[in-house]
């Protein structure tokens, strides 16, 4: 499988060397040059597989040419053997047609983990043996965080630097992430900032040529392709225990950057009948106004007890809207320099009917989300997290047939935001026991300004040269 850029002049590269890049050179994002696609036949065959075995058939056609089948499944094994559930993301009921696919049972409590353990091997893997060295620089509202420095501490030939938004991650994020001492980690605290200011600087890092060659720059965020190729999975594999491929089943995704739902994209793109994707945002609503009326245009960040969730440019739109404006790179990359300009463009004529064929979205309030979070507590005795409750509300009031069932992505552990459900149910989750003393830990973390000196600075001083 070869990787193409959606703006159109970056090389092709195969699968190792998309995992290793991040951003591609020309700024855009890398996607498939083709999406494989399953018959019905072969969709019915994963019928009772394992999670690994699903994993495996779903994900072998995008690393053909790097990874054998063998090579997959031993990586898959290991990735999910850390998952403290036997189902890896069991699925649970709600009422007749609402389900909860819970992806939160990995080491760091949030769905992040389905892609990053992968990931973390997969970098393992190309760099054991090879003189190549890598300066993974990420940005995060909290779990993409804790789920990438749980993935990548300790690891030879990976220096990680993370940013977050200082104040505005959870108690529970943030030491995840600032607890974890081993020389290769590096967290930086960006003050008076949002992730979208991290975002930004993360991406203002790979567009300047000097200084991502000079570190050989690589992400573990949902702009490395890897990352979503892990989550085309969990679709699958909740869709057939539904009873695809012959009945459509729809998901409601509670969204921020767009990456958890662009693997559902890629899923229905496979063949899997899915009814609808919900993209189900806070009041930081930049996609529900893209997607229901054309508007995309950056709002100011709201802090919100969905903290993930608080953002305003979302990464992988661009690869959707590559893909609905027929894949022309040069068309794409003069629309998205438009927006990086002026911070607001209109999707086109076929970005829109092609959204709307697939796509429903919705914009969910705090009240909405609080009664979301009753509800499920009273309907079926569930605890859920505050990302969860905004995809649930949006499930529930979502327009479709009463006979296809819903698939709400339960995205974090409830006790990742245990304030934020106490206020909401009166209930405080607690941690799971496998997060051990993580109040008692020393916390070790930077605080920079959020400009592109400072960081850049900090982390010359600290990454060594390649
Ligand atoms: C708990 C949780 N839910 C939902 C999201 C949104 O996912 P995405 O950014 O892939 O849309 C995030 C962050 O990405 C998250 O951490
Ligand atoms: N919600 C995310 C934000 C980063 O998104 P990503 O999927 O692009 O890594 C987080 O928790 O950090």
């Amino acid at each position: 499988m070869r990787y193409i850029s959606t703006r159109g002049s970056a090389p092709t590269l195969d699968f190792r060397d998309v995992t290793l890049a991040g951003l591609a050179k020309d700024g855009g994002l890398y996607l498939p040059e083709s999406w494989p696609s399953f018959s019905a036949a072969q969709i019915a065959a994963m019928q009772g597989l394992s999670y690994v075995e699903t994993a495996v058939a779903v994900m072998l056609p995008f690393v053909e040419g790097t990874l054998s089948e063998d090579d997959l499944r031993t990586l898959c094994t290991q990735a999910y053997g850390r998952f403290a559930h036997a189902a890896v993301v069991p699925l649970a009921q709600l009422d007749e047609r609402n389900w909860l696919l819970e992806l939160f049972y990995g080491p760091t409590l949030a769905f992040k983990d389905v892609a990053l353990q992968l990931l973390g091997l997969l970098f393992e893997r190309f760099l054991t043996g090879s003189t190549q060295q890598v300066t993974v620089v990420g940005a995060t509202s909290g779990d993409t965080g804790s789920a990438a420095i749980d993935a990548l501490a300790g690891r030879a030939g990976v220096d990680v630097f993370m940013l977050h938004p200082k104040g505005r991650v959870s108690d529970v994020q943030r030491r995840q992430m600032t607890t974890v001492i081993a020389p290769n980690i590096h967290n930086i605290a960006l003050e008076d900032a949002s992730f979208d200011d991290a975002q930004a600087l993360v991406k203002a890092m790979f567009n300047d040529p000097a200084f991502s060659g000079k570190f050989a720059l690589s992400a573990v965020n949902s702009i490395n392709w890897a990352r979503l190729m892990a989550q085309i999975v969990y679709y699958f594999y909740a869709a057939v225990r539904l009873g695809a491929p012959e009945r459509p089943v729809a998901f409601s995704v509670p969204t921020g950057n767009f990456g958890d739902v662009f693997a559902g994209y890629v899923a229905a793109k496979m063949g899997l009948p899915v009814a609808k994707l919900i993209v189900a945002t806070n009041v930081n609503d930049i996609l529900h106004r893209a997607l229901s009326a054309g508007d995309y245009s950056q709002g100011t960040v709201v802090p919100t007890p969905s903290p993930s969730m608080d953002i305003q440019v979302s990464s992988n739109f661009e690869r959707l809207l590559f893909d609905l404006g027929g894949r022309d790179g040069h068309a794409l990359a003069d629309q998205m320099r438009g927006f990086e300009t002026s911070k607001a463009m209109r999707l086109t004529n076929a970005q829109r009917e092609g959204a709307a064929a697939l796509f429903a979205s919705d914009r969910i309030d705090l009240d909405d989300m609080a009664l979301a979070m009753r509800w499920a507590c009273e309907a079926s005795g569930q605890v859920i997290d505050p990302h969860t409750a905004i995809g649930l509300a949006a499930a529930r009031r979502a327009d479709l047939p009463a006979d296809v069932p819903i698939v709400t992505l339960a995205t974090a552990h409830p006790a990742k935001f245990r304030d934020a459900v106490e206020r909401a149910t009166g209930q405080r989750p607690v941690l799971p026991a496998r997060m051990g003393d993580l109040f008692e830990r020393e916390e070790r973390y930077a605080s920079l300004p959020g400009t592109f000196e400072a960081v850049t600075a900090y982390i010359a001083e600290r990454a060594s040269a390649r």
